[in-house]
């Protein structure tokens, strides 16, 4: 039985780091394999949803084995993702959080809500709403950011 409870990115990455030491394959993880390798099951995780067409949250149609294989594709991203974090000397954890950080900057609530435009048309209105109202405090995205 595996014990998944509160499992946390930094014992992802250690088990990944022993599971290649023990079998001497360090050699093989180097930055462009583990980026090939990563590629490759983004592949296999899509080849899971391939002709279904769109699904419902939740999956609710799908049998227990068809859900057990796609945890299996998922978990081999997120393994092959903390191993390239690792060796290329990425604190993935924290580089994930600074990031939502800059996310929430990027596309602010007050602009955002209910619309999946993407960045620059939020801007483009969010720059016409400014104008529109002068007393407006709306914050004007820096594409910097
Ligand atoms: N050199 C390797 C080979 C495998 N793995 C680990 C990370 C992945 O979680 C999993 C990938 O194993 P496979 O290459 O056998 O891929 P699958 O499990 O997807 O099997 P298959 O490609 O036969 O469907 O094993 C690894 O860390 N380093």
């Amino acid at each position: 039985m595996v014990e998944a409870e509160g499992v946390t990115l930094e014992e992802l990455r250690k088990r990944m780091a022993e599971f290649a030491r023990e079998r001497d394959w360090d050699q093989f993880h180097s930055p462009r394999n583990l980026l090939l390798a990563l590629v490759g099951e983004v592949g296999e995780l899509s080849e899971v949803f391939q002709w279904k067409g769109e699904v419902p949250r939740g999956l609710p149609d799908w049998k227990e084995e068809e859900k057990e294989h796609l945890g299996e594709e998922l978990s081999d991203v997120l393994l092959y993702l903390v191993r390239l974090a690792d060796i290329c000397g990425v604190d993935l954890g924290k580089a994930a959080l600074r990031k939502m950080e800059l996310n929430a900057i990027k596309y602010p609530v007050k602009l955002c809500k209910g619309s999946s435009e993407k960045h620059a048309e939020i801007n483009d209105h969010g720059t016409a709403a400014a104008a529109a109202d002068s007393s407006s405090t709306t914050n004007i995205i820096d594409d910097g950011v």
